[in-house]
């Protein structure tokens, strides 16, 4: 079975676009001893004008969004030629629709702009696509193998957790911790989620929020005009491709 692995930002992804393999391999492939590691299996459905994603969590969940995925396959479409790098491209997965640009071939950075459903749902927990619980506080210290779970699942059907501190002006850092999934480098969705929470609660908080995670750093624009618009820019790069064999 052909696959691709992805990164982006601190996020892997195998990536397979037959639906068979996706279902031999869902629930393995993540296994760092048996399988390829990473943070989820990726379903590619090739369309004309957009892709359609379905993910997997390494523990066998299904997640209903997933930012740095979404660029994986915006990243790979093109790569295989079945995208025109000058157009916008929509990546469809079940939460969350993210339309992507490619703002630099060389480095393949993306813009992603995404329509936001709804506004926090209590506090700091929110849903972009999938749920997001914001926990601002100092992370000096933080093991989020040891904070999260409690967080993750204070939420029916558990949430995806992230720990922000603010830097500075404009400048946050964050440790995720990601349901299905476990302490992570990076994660889009949450980056965003912690941006909002932040802005959200500063109104002197500018637009543009750099967001550092140990994996990568991803710009979240908010502007409070358009409060349920965002716009994310990220990378990905390919890892490798080639055959698997599901266990
Ligand atoms: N890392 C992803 C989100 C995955 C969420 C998944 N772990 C879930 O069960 O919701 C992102 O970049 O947006």
């Amino acid at each position: 079975m052909r696959f691709w692995k992805y990164y982006a930002e601190g996020n892997s992804y195998v990536v397979v676009d037959d639906p068979g393999a996706a279902a031999a391999l869902a629930g393995g492939v993540n296994d760092p001893a048996r399988g390829l590691g990473g943070d989820g299996l990726l379903l590619a459905q090739w369309g004309s004008d957009r892709v359609g994603m379905r993910i997997v969590n390494p523990d066998g969940s299904a997640a209903p969004a997933c930012g740095n995925g979404a660029r994986c396959l915006a990243a790979l479409a093109i790569a295989l030629g079945r995208a025109d790098p000058d157009a916008v491209l929509d990546v469809v997965s079940p939460g969350l629709t993210v339309r992507h640009r490619l703002l630099d071939r060389a480095t393949w950075r993306f813009a992603q702009e995404l329509t936001l459903a709804t506004a926090p749902v209590e506090g700091t927990q929110f849903v972009l696509g999938t749920p997001h619980r914001v926990v601002l506080g100092p992370l000096a210290g933080l093991d989020p193998a040891v904070a999260g779970p409690p967080q993750e699942r204070s939420w029916p059907g558990g949430t995806n957790v992230m720990f922000a501190e603010v830097r500075a002006a404009g400048r946050i850092a964050v440790l995720p911790w990601e349901r299905g999934v476990g302490a992570t480098l990076g994660c889009a969705t949450g980056a965003a989620a912690a941006a909002l929470a932040v802005a959200r609660r500063e109104p002197a908080w500018p637009a543009r929020t750099v967001v550092e995670q140990p994996g990568g750093t991803i710009a979240v624009t908010w502007d409070r005009a358009r409060p349920d618009a965002l716009t994310l820019e990220g990378t990905a790069r390919p890892i490798a491709t080639g055959e698997v064999h599901p266990w």
